[in-house]
């Protein structure tokens, strides 16, 4: 998959990609990640890619030209057609049946904005969907673009092993993950509880089955709303509150 992020920073989103499980995905060339910078097709001696807001009011706005013809240079420097995502406040909010649907795509051209954001003819023209991650404000799009790259990158067939694609599906089933341990047994913080050294491998899956539902249904019972639960997993809920009532 090929994702091109036009940002006034492209090299702060390429970075993000730089490390770890994405880091990984790049160099096996199961993703490449692309910059471009609009100030690259800005025209006069200072190269302006925003100005002021017709209307009056405070900052300035991404001029229309500059974002434009570097969406055209990231379109044409790939292949096929490609999807123009839009990382603004006031985008439609990220989940993970989202990231599965973008991950699926074979190119994104992720549009990062700055300043008070992007002229709305720019937005109308040239923008597939607007995304955001969250509901609050932060300085540019290249944080949000980089959240997305991460989730999409997880997704990219042989990314993830075994291990990490295991726990990747403990979140893919809509529920919260389960506690984890490891050594030591006895600790001043408390004890490893004893179904996990049991080696009583059904129990222990009940018992994780069982924390992932008791914890969503306290944390986050949003997750369950319209969910219809099975009977096992009712019950397992059920088992989780009288012990925590106990
Ligand atoms: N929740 C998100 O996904 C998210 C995404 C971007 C973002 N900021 C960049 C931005 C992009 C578009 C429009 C306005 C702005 N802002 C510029 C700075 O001023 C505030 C408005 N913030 C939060």
């Amino acid at each position: 998959m090929r994702i091109d992020v036009v940002s006034l920073f492209p090299e702060f989103v390429a970075q993000c990609a730089a490390f770890g499980v994405v880091g990984r995905a790049v160099e096996r060339g199961l993703l490449s990640i692309h910059g471009t910078n609009p100030r690259d097709f800005a025209e006069g001696n200072y190269r302006r890619v925003d100005d002021r807001p017709f209307g009056g009011g405070p900052g300035m706005v991404m001029l229309i030209e500059p974002l434009r013809r570097a969406l055209d240079a990231a379109r044409r420097a790939g292949e096929g057609p490609s999807r123009v995502v839009y990382m603004s406040p006031q985008g439609r909010r990220l989940d993970q049946a989202g990231v599965r649907r973008l991950a699926a795509e074979p190119r994104l051209i992720v549009l990062c904005g700055r300043y008070e954001g992007v002229d709305e003819r720019l937005i109308r023209a040239e923008v597939d969907e607007e995304v955001s991650i969250g509901d609050y404000v932060l300085s540019g799009g290249e944080l949000p673009a980089a959240v997305l790259v991460d989730a999409i990158a997880r997704l990219q067939d042989g990314v993830l092993n075994d291990t990490e694609s295991a726990q990747q599906d403990s979140f893919e089933d809509g529920l919260l993950d389960c506690p984890h341990y490891t050594r030591p047994v006895e600790h001043d913080l408390g004890r490893v509880p004893d179904v996990l050294l049991s080696g009583d491998h059904a129990r222990i899956a009940r018992w994780r089955r069982m924390q992932s539902l008791g914890r969503t249904a306290a944390r986050r019972p949003d997750l369950l709303d319209g969910r219809e639960l099975s009977k096992a997993d009712r019950e397992l809920l059920q088992a989780y509150r009288e012990e925590a009532a106990a």
